[in-house]
């Protein structure tokens, strides 16, 4: 693995090299140290990574300050062109850096490397480029028509930076999910408050470096670090100084947010929660679906806000679905980050293991069959020190079971029966979320008509997070408000105008 992520500049200082780095907020072009620092641990082996400088409030009322000196300053007046080229220079920056940020994941999230660079570190790229191409290719609407007097008339869209957006980004994709909503940000022209999770700073900081590197105005871009709530979170979602927040997280965090915007009418888009439905007909390719059921329940420990947390399998294939899905299961190598063909880590805390397993507990007791799994693996090394749970399946529980209702967020799925596709349809609509949803069928009409009535924001067939970036990502319900992605992006980080000529 290449050097150490937090041997940048803003760690620790040679003389104290023995003592742990210090991650330092960023805020108008500069490093800022903070009274208060909190620990950022390894969920690996539970050892200390680096302390973090939390942002208290007049910490994160600076940075707002310092993104809306900048936003009032020449940021705004930067041409595409040159916002782009800015955007390709920092998308160079991570490449450059690319060991690093991969070490800066790993280290924070105990994911298996081969994730961090396929993934994580990739799409963090590919987010600044393809905003980068798409500001230069888009093009704006334009209305002829004619007056009753017959006077031309000319109506035509301009699209204006918001100002200052406030970003506050999520654990479990920290680099894709942080990297998803700056690069558009400022593509469209505005300036930048982000704070990442309290779990994972690391590559968050990691990307002030490169952006700072880039040359990016001071205070276009800030960084603040704190936790959510009496913390950098909301010091920054109720400030009036901000002109849209974006938020990934819990649905019940969106809510409170929500309601801070609501203040000030700022606009808010929102990726929240899910319990994403996987369904498997028997016509399906029976090897494929099972290989995808197998990534979508268990990829980055069932972390992902798109992972199948409900798996509904035709009657006829069930029990042989079943016996397949848990063999592969238990083939699954649950390992070292860096760990030859290691497939999953461990969960991003302890505290976050200790949610996962009480749901494990809850469903012995609301009468699962656990299948495989449903426990903490033990490896009699320093592991288990770390925060690992066993990849599990369950099965047996109703659809109005807690465990079958609500986000678990790690690596157990329901598998149940179904018979028709009207019944499987009303159960994969039977929830409070509506994020993402799986189909399994060759049968092609099929496939269109029950992905067109599953009432969520993206249905994946015969695959699972296949990602077009220029596609509207985001869900109904309880799993968010509005949509990123190409177009979907530029809109909602502009402020939309129409001027109306009489020629
Ligand atoms: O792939 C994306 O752009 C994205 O937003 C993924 C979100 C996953 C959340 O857990």
């Amino acid at each position: 693995m290449a050097s150490n992520p937090l041997s940048s500049p803003h760690a620790a200082s040679a003389q104290d090299a023995v003592s742990t780095p210090l991650l330092r907020c960023f805020i108008d072009g500069a490093w800022v140290e903070t009274a208060r620092t909190f620990d950022n641990i390894n969920p690996v082996n539970g050892r200390l990574i680096s302390r973090v400088c939390e942002a208290d409030r007049d910490t994160v009322n600076a940075a707002i300050s310092a993104a809306n000196r900048a936003a009032k300053g020449g940021w705004r007046g930067t041409s595409v062109t040159e916002r782009a080229a800015l955007l390709h220079r920092i998308a160079d920056g991570i490449e450059q850096r690319f060991d690093d940020f991969v070490a800066a994941e790993v280290a924070d999230t105990g994911r298996p490397v081969h994730q961090a660079r396929t993934l994580d570190v990739a799409r963090g790229i590919a987010n600044f480029r393809t905003f980068a191409d798409l500001i230069k290719t888009a093009s704006s609407e334009m209305f002829e028509s004619t007056a009753p007097d017959g006077a031309k008339i000319l109506n035509y869209v301009v699209r204006k930076p918001l100002g200052t957006i406030g970003i506050i980004s999520p654990w479990n994709l920290p680099l894709l999910l942080l990297t998803w909503k700056v690069a558009p940000a400022l593509a469209m022209g505005n300036c930048v408050v982000a704070k990442p999770s309290e779990e994972t700073p690391s590559s968050a900081t990691l990307l002030a470096e490169v952006i700072q590197a880039a040359g990016l105005p001071n205070g276009v871009f800030n960084l603040i670090h704190g936790f959510g709530p009496d913390s950098a979170g909301q010091f920054l979602s109720t400030s009036p100084h901000i002109d849209a927040i974006t938020f990934t997280g819990e649905s019940r965090t969106g809510s409170t947010i929500m309601k801070a915007a609501a203040e000030g009418v700022k606009e808010v888009s929102f990726e929240l929660g899910g319990k994403n439905a996987a369904v498997v007909f028997a016509d399906a390719d029976f090897d494929a679906a099972v290989a995808g059921v197998l990534r979508s329940s268990f990829t980055n420990s069932g972390q992902v806000c798109l992972c199948s947390e409900r798996v509904y399998v035709e009657r006829s294939i069930f029990d042989r679905f079943v016996a397949a899905l848990k063999d592969r299961t238990e083939q699954l190598r649950i390992d070292f980050p860096q760990a030859e063909g290691v497939d999953m880590g461990p969960l991003v805390s302890h505290a976050h293991r200790d949610k996962v397993l009480s749901y494990y507990r809850l469903a012995r007791e609301e009468g699962a069959i656990i299948v495989t799994g449903g426990g903490v693996p033990v490896f009699g090394d320093e592991r288990d020190q770390g925060a690992y749970a066993q990849p599990t399946i369950i099965t047996g529980l109703s659809d109005t079971a807690r465990c079958t209702r609500e986000e678990i967020f790690g690596p157990i799925c329901h598998i149940a029966p179904f018979d028709t596709e009207d019944e499987v349809i009303a159960r994969v609509n039977d929830s409070p979320y509506g994020l993402a949803a799986c189909v399994w069928t060759t049968h092609l009409s099929r496939a269109h008509r029950v992905a067109a009535q599953f009432e969520t924001g993206i249905v994946w067939v015969n695959t699972w997070f296949t990602r077009d970036l220029r596609t509207p990502f985001g869900g109904t319900k309880l799993s968010g408000m509005g949509r990123e992605g190409g177009r979907y992006s530029m809109d909602f980080y502009s402020e939309i105008s129409n001027i109306c000529i009489r020629l």
